[in-house]
C-alpha cells in the first residue's frame, strides 16, 4: 500500500556514482560517523570473517541531526539503504558459526542461510531504463552469528496502541531465540518504555508463553509517555541486556532510534531491533502492519451490523466508525470488502456537510434511491470541521499524538439535525463504534504467520550483530530497514491513486475534492520528502 513516488535519493546517488568502482562494481567510500566515533575505514570484503554486509558503506547525513544514514552504491543506479551494524563501533567481535545449523527442524533445508548480499528492492515497478534504485538488507539467518547463545540477554517491550497480533509476535522472539538459537534469558519489560525504569521486569519462558498468542492484546502491557532515552539505556546498561526487540508504531520507533544512538554514542555492544506495530497502518516503506488484517476483517462484523439496522427500517442510516487517527486504511479496505458501504470518511481526504455536493444532499439522494445507507468514517476524519463547529483547542495524548474529537457522534448528530430540521424526511441512524473491540482481539490466521515471519526476522538480525533497525515487509520479502525511513513520514491513503478511485466507483459516493483539491493532493505527492537535514554523500576524507 505503498505510492511509489519518484524518489530524489536514487537521482542524486545515481549521479554521484564517479567515487572510485571496487572490484565488485560497488563505490568504497571512507566514512566517520557523524557523531566523532573514530574513524572507521570502509574495507573491501576479507575471507576470514566476511563483514557484515556489502564490502563498504558511506555514511550519509541522515534526515534528523546525529543520525546517520548507511549508504551502498552500486551500478545502474543501485542503493543500498544498509542498517547499523555493531561492527560499524565495535572493532574486533568474535564470531561464532550459527547454532541453527546443529537445529534438526532446520539443518534439512537445503538454503537456509541468506547470502550476505541479499537486498529488496523498494521500489518494484520499474521500466526499461530506471536506475536500478533503493534497497533494503534482505532479513534472515547469517551463517555467523555476534552473540554465543549463553551470553544473549534479551528483552522486550510493547508501546503505544494495542493491536491484534502483539502477543503472537512476543510469543515467536522468545521462541525464536530459544529454539533457534538456544537463548534462555529473555526479560520481558512491563508498561511500555517507563517499564525499563519504573517497573517490574517478568522472566519470559516458551513455556510462560506457550498460549498468549490467542489472547488480544499483550501480555507486556504498554503506555504511552514516558520514554527518557538516558534513564532506559541507564536501564539496558545495568541489567546487562544486549538485545533489544521494541514492539511499537511510528512513535515508539521514533523511540527506538533515539535508544539506538545513545547506545552507539556509549559504544555499547547491544542489538536494537524495531517490530513496526499500529493498527492504522500508518507507518511507512512496509507493505502493512501486523494486525491490519485482523483489524479490517473484525471491521466487517460492524458494517454487517450497521447494514442490518439500516436495511431493516425506512429511511435507515447505519454510522460506524473506526480507527485511524491520521491514516484511513482500516476505513478505506474494510469500505471495499464489505460492499455494503454507500460512504467512506478518511482524515486524507475532507469532506463538506452542507450545499451542493455535500454529504447531506448525498444522503438525501442515497436515501430516495435505495431507503437505507451506511456511511464510514475514520476518527481522524473530519476534524478541522469538529474543532470549527465546537471551537474546541488542540489536545495531545502523552505522546504528543492528537487527541480526536468524536467524529462518529458528531456527524451522526449533525445528520440529525439536518433532517429533523428541514423535515424533508424521517431518518433512523444507528451509530456504531466498534473502535477499541476490533484492536483488542488476537490475530487472525494469515497476521498470525506473519507475527512469526516478522519475529523471526528481528531474531536473526539482532544474533548476526545488526542493530539499528526495523524489520519489516517489503515487497513480500522481510527486510530490514534503517529507523530514519520508517519514521522519516506517515503511512497515508493517497487520495489520487487507483485505490482511493476503486473506493469511489464502489461507493459511489462524492469525491467531495474541488479541482484545486485534486490538484494540491498530486503536488503533494509529487513533492521529494522535505527533510531537516540533507542527506547527502560524503565523499572519500571529505565531508
Ligand atoms: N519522537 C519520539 N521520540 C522518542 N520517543 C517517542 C517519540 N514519539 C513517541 N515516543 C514514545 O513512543 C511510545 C509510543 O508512542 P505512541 O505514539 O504513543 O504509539 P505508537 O508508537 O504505537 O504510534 C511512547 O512511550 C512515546 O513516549
Ligand atoms: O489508545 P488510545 O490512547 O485511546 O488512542 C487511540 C489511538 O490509538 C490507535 O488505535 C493506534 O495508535 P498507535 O498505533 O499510534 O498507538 C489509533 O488508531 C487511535 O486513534
Ligand atoms: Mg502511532
Amino acid at each position: 500500500m505503498q505510492s511509489e513516488a519518484a524518489d530524489p535519493r536514487i537521482d542524486a546517488a545515481a549521479a554521484e556514482s564517479h567515487e572510485p568502482q571496487s572490484p565488485t562494481g560497488r563505490q568504497i567510500i571512507d566514512f566517520e560517523l557523524r557523531n566523532s566515533l573514530p574513524r572507521v575505514r570502509a574495507t573491501s570484503p576479507s575471507s576470514a570473517d566476511p563483514p557484515p554486509g556489502p564490502a563498504a558503506a558511506s555514511l550519509v547525513m541522515g534526515t534528523d541531526p546525529g543520525s546517520t544514514l548507511k549508504i551502498v552504491k552500486g551500478e545502474f543506479g543501485y542503493v543500498l539503504e544498509d542498517v547499523p551494524h555493531l561492527t560499524d563501533y565495535l572493532s574486533d567481535l568474535p564470531t561464532y558459526p550459527n547454532p541453527i545449523k546443529e537445529n534438526p527442524a532446520y539443518s534439512v533445508v537445503k538454503q537456509f542461510f541468506v547470502n550476505q548480499d541479499d537486498t529488496v528492492p523498494k521500489k518494484v515497478v520499474v521500466q526499461k531504463d530506471s536506475p536500478r534504485g533503493i534497497h533494503f538488507r534482505r532479513a534472515g539467518p547469517r551463517q555467523r552469528v555476534y552473540f554465543e547463545s549463553d551470553d544473549v540477554n534479551a528483552c522486550i517491550v510493547t508501546c503505544g496502541g494495542l493491536c491484534p497480533g502483539l502477543n503472537t509476535v512476543i510469543r515467536e522472539i522468545i521462541c525464536g531465540l530459544s529454539y533457534m538459537y538456544g537463548v534462555d534469558k529473555v526479560l520481558g519489560i512491563e508498561g511500555g518504555y517507563r517499564g525499563f525504569y519504573a517497573r517490574n521486569t517478568i522472566q519470559l519462558t516458551p513455556k510462560s508463553v506457550n498460549d498468549i498468542h490467542k489472547r488480544g492484546g499483550t501480555i507486556l502491557s504498554t503506555s504511552r509517555g514516558g520514554h527518557d532515552t538516558l534513564k532506559i539505556v541507564d536501564n539496558i546498561q545495568d541489567r546487562g541486556i544486549n538485545q533489544v526487540y521494541i514492539i511499537g508504531g511510528d512513535g515508539t520507533q521514533k523511540g527506538a532510534a533515539a535508544i539506538f544512538e545513545e547506545i552507539r554514542r556509549r559504544r555499547l555492544k547491544v542489538a536494537v531491533a524495531g517490530i513496526p506495530k499500529t493498527i492504522d497502518n500508518d507507518i511507512a516503506v512496509i507493505d502493512k502492519s501486523f494486525g491490519f488484517d485482523t483489524a479490517v476483517e473484525e471491521a466487517q462484523r460492524a458494517i454487517n451490523a450497521a447494514h442490518v439496522e439500516a436495511e431493516s427500517v425506512e429511511n435507515g442510516i447505519g454510522v460506524v466508525k473506526l480507527m485511524g487517527r491520521y491514516s484511513g486504511f482500516i476505513a478505506m479496505y474494510a469500505t471495499l470488502a464489505s460492499r455494503d458501504v454507500d460512504c467512506c470518511l478518511i482524515p486524507e481526504s475532507p469532506f463538506y456537510l452542507e450545499g451542493k455536493g455535500g454529504l447531506y444532499e448525498y444522503i438525501e439522494k442515497r436515501l430516495k434511491e435505495n431507503g437505507h445507507m451506511v456511511i464510514v468514517v475514520a476518527e481522524g476524519a473530519g476534524q478541522d470541521l469538529i474543532i470549527e463547529s465546537m471551537k474546541s483547542m488542540d489536545h495531545e495524548d502523552a505522546s504528543g499524538n492528537k487527541l480526536l474529537l468524536d467524529v462518529g457522534l458528531w456527524l451522526s448528530q449533525g445528520i440529525k439535525n439536518y433532517f429533523t430540521s428541514r423535515q424533508k424526511m424521517t431518518i433512523n441512524l444507528k451509530y456504531i463504534d466498534p473502535t477499541y473491540m476490533i484492536r483488542a482481539i488476537p490475530s487472525n490466521a494469515s497476521d498470525n504467520v506473519y507475527c512469526t515471519l516478522l519475529a523471526q526476522s528481528a531474531v536473526h538480525g539482532a544474533m548476526a550483530g545488526y542493530t539499528g533497525f526495523t524489520v519489516g515487509l517489503v515487497n513480500g520479502r522481510q527486510t530490514y530497514i534503517p529507523f530514519d525511513r520508517v519514521t522519516e513520514k506517515r503511512n497515508k491513503v493517497v487520495i489520487t491513486d487507483r485505490m482511493w478511485a476503486r473506493l469511489l466507483s464502489s461507493t459511489n459516493q462524492p469525491s467531495f475534492l474541488s479541482s484545486k483539491d485534486v490538484e494540491e493532493a498530486n503536488i503533494r505527492e509529487e513533492q521529494p520528502k522535505q527533510t531537516s537535514g540533507e542527506v547527502k554523500c560524503m565523499e572519500n576524507g571529505s565531508t
